[in-house]
């Protein structure tokens, strides 16, 4: 069996404030296709590592490879030039454009082109929004308004954009936040969906531990700034150090889903 392409290699990365070491040489690999999860309590490091990965943060000290290329230094857009898709916490759409227009502009954008609503690069960008549109389930919302859409299909559409630059890798920071239960599930299944078939690599950070016990191929656990644990849900889920952690913060993985019932 072929092995899938390592898409991210971080090398001892390490980030302080003053005093606070928020991230403390963290390593780790994420592999093409592979649905990656970084989980840890409040303020144990999950934001600043992602702000590393998507160059809004300048580390310390470690290596970023993505890709095959340094990234460390380099600015959020030339990293999302090199094939990463992101999504926020805050969904950031313009509101008064349709669904399809949003895409749009995400798809011109990518191609380097002046945005025309009219012209022939809007013509093409058109059928193409449509058909990621039709691929997260929201090609019947296409001309509506952004501004009219639930939150659920917000973030679908947000997923759409992200997936307008035709991505290798995904950073998702905690992309169900603010979502119904089962909204989170499936938006999470929708990513991975696509992810496996796109052989996209995804890493996402997230406090609902049903999501991350369902949907994650791996899980990396970080603690204070360090990485405690890291491999399959099985493996994470016996580990004591994170049960201590979990249990002590009331958000172990509830006991009713190991055998499957919560999916
Ligand atoms: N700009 C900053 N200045 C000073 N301290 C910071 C800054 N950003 C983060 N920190 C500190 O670094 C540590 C890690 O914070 P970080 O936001 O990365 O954690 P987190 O795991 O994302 O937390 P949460 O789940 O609450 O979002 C915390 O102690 C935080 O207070």
């Amino acid at each position: 069996m072929s092995v899938a392409p390592t898409l991210l290699s971080v090398d001892g990365l390490s980030k302080s404030y003053g005093g606070v070491h928020a991230v403390r040489s963290v390593s780790f690999e994420l592999r093409a296709g592979e649905i990656l999860a970084l989980i840890g309590p409040n303020g144990a490091g999950k934001s600043t590592c992602f702000d590393m990965l998507n160059g809004q943060n300048m580390p310390d000290s470690g290596r970023i490879t993505l890709l095959g290329e340094d990234t460390v230094g380099r600015k959020p857009r030339a990293i999302w030039r090199l094939g990463v898709g992101r999504t926020f916490q805050i969904t950031a759409t313009f509101p008064t454009m349709t669904v399809r227009e949003n895409v749009q502009v995400a798809l011109v954008s990518y191609g380097r082109q002046l945005f025309n609503l009219w012209g022939s690069t809007a013509a093409y960008a058109r059928g193409e929004a449509g058909r990621l549109l039709d691929l997260v389930g929201m090609g019947a919302y296409a001309e509506r308004p952004c501004g009219e859409l639930a939150y659920g299909d917000l973030k679908r559409l947000e997923l759409a954009i992200a997936l307008a630059n035709q991505p290798r890798l995904l950073l998702m920071d905690e992309p169900t936040a603010g979502m119904a239960p089962r909204e989170r599930i499936e938006l999470m299944r929708l990513t991975a969906r696509i992810a496996r078939e796109q052989s996209i690599g995804v890493l996402f950070t997230e406090h609902d531990m049903d999501v991350v016990f369902e949907h994650a191929d791996r899980i990396l656990v970080l603690n204070r700034g360090s990485l405690i644990a890291e491999g399959s849900p099985e493996e994470v889920r016996g580990n004591r150090e994170v049960r201590a952690i979990y249990l002590g913060e009331g958000l172990v993985y509830d006991a009713r889903h190991r055998e499957g019932a919560g999916a």
